[in-house]
């Protein structure tokens, strides 16, 4: 495998690393597949199901040879990430009027979002480089798995996160994990900008999504929706975009798996951002060249808060690749959305909800068709982000049809079966 700029194609000489190139354009990560078996692979990774407490465990590292062979496997940081649920609700059928919608629920990993897919991979390269000291910027998600994971490793981590419009659970979750965090005022979009410019006098290992390493750890995230339903992908597949990773990651995995010939027929991808917060959907809706950054960029799906994604240009070669498109959605379709993904049992954060508010305004466009199938990746557990649900469910509800309070009732038997049985 080798570090290549996706601007101007540079490659980095071996055992040399770094986020951006000379030119300014990040570095990817290109492998070279011709040597494996396809067939051959494709048992093994099923053998791997099986395996209990070793790295292999892990939803990630079972794709090890797609994703980072070299690394010695006394450097993997790992917390048997991954191995997250697929599934089909009625509920979600019914809601965006789409016969088969499958959700992968990347809430359920570790720290709970899908952040821990890619830095399993960034901590353990960044320990292979012999890294004490590791750091990101973050609304919440990033910086909760990055400080799980280091504090694994036995290493530092120090974060740095926007004194506004973030959710304090994550906040909370990161400094339980030991890591140092810097509050400071602006976007995440500031603090990839002072990380860009002073990481390196500091020491410290980046693990955003900047670092390729973490591309490569997220494109586990569609091998195994493929693996659970046998190497045959739905039509669509909806991601929520903010910084771009996931797009970018998925983009890549699909790539890979076409390549090798694990899939026959590339799935369309649907990027769906939170109005507020949309310069990736206006960039492709106007057909520009370049991204134009949105200052102050807003939305209640508090992880969609960025107005210069970093990995825009890598997240348009996924559009190419897959004859994808983008959609903006406003933050009330994606709380009534959450509200209904919540209500199926499976739950999920404000920005995972993005997807399935994404979808059914796809199908009411008739961009996508009832009979299609589509696969939604949900990013975020329901618990990271508690003052939403708070509002939603006690607050002035946006949708009085999904409201659901605590019911004040005294205990006695006949005050009780007026709920239960006479309803
Ligand atoms: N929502 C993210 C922001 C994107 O971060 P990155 O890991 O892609 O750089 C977060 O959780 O911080």
């Amino acid at each position: 495998m080798k570090l290549v700029c996706i601007d101007c194609g540079k490659e980095l000489s071996k055992g040399e690393f770094d986020y951006h190139c000379t030119c300014g354009g990040l570095f990817d990560i290109v492998h070279d597949f011709r040597e494996y078996d396809a067939d051959l692979l494709k048992q093994l990774f099923h053998k791997r199901l099986s395996e209990r407490m070793t790295p292999y465990a892990s939803g990630v590292w079972r794709y090890k040879e797609l994703i980072f062979p070299e690394l010695p496997d006394e450097d993997i940081v790992t917390k048997y990430e991954g191995n997250t649920g697929l599934y089909s609700s009625a509920s979600i059928q019914k809601y965006t009027g789409v016969r088969q919608v499958w959700v992968k629920a990347q809430s359920e990993n570790p720290s709970g979002s899908f952040k821990d897919n890619g830095m399993t991979v960034a901590v353990s390269h960044g320990k292979s480089l012999r890294y004490k000291k590791f750091t990101c910027t973050s609304t919440g998600n990033t910086s909760s798995s990055l400080a799980m994971y280091a504090s694994i490793a036995n290493a530092d981590s120090y974060v740095f996160v926007p004194d506004k419009d973030i959710s304090i659970n994550k906040v909370l979750q990161t400094l339980a994990y030991g890591a140092k965090v810097f509050s400071f005022g602006g976007t995440y979009d500031h603090g990839i900008q002072f990380l860009e410019k002073y990481s390196s006098d500091l020491g410290l290992y980046v693990c955003n999504s900047i670092n390729p390493f973490r591309i490569e750890g997220q494109k586990s995230i569609i091998y195994e929706a493929a693996q659970y339903l046998n190497w045959e992908l739905p039509d669509w597949i909806i991601v929520p975009g903010g910084a771009l990773s996931n797009a970018t990651a998925l983009g890549k995995g699909l790539q890979d798996l076409f390549t090798l010939g694990f899939i026959d027929k590339m799935p369309r991808v649907a990027i769906v951002q939170a109005e507020g917060a949309s310069p990736f959907h206006k960039l492709v809706a106007e057909e520009k060249e370049e991204l134009i950054p949105e200052p102050f960029p807003y939305t209640r799906a508090s992880a969609l808060n960025i107005g210069h994604p970093p990995s825009w240009k890598k997240a348009l070669q996924t559009l190419k690749g897959t004859n994808g498109i983008t959609i903006s959605v406003p933050d009330e379709e994606i709380l009534d959305a959450k509200a209904v993904i919540d209500r199926s049992g499976i739950g999920c954060e404000p920005a995972s909800a993005a997807t399935i508010a994404g979808l059914r305004s796809l199908v009411s466009q008739q961009l996508i068709d009832k009979e299609e199938s589509v696969l939604c990746i949900l990013t975020g557990n329901m618990l990271k982000d508690t003052d939403v649900l708070n509002e939603y469910h006690f607050g002035d509800s946006i949708n009085a049809a999904f409201k659901n309070t605590l019911q004040n009732a005294g205990l006695t038997l006949n005050t009780i079966r007026k709920f239960i049985i006479d309803r």
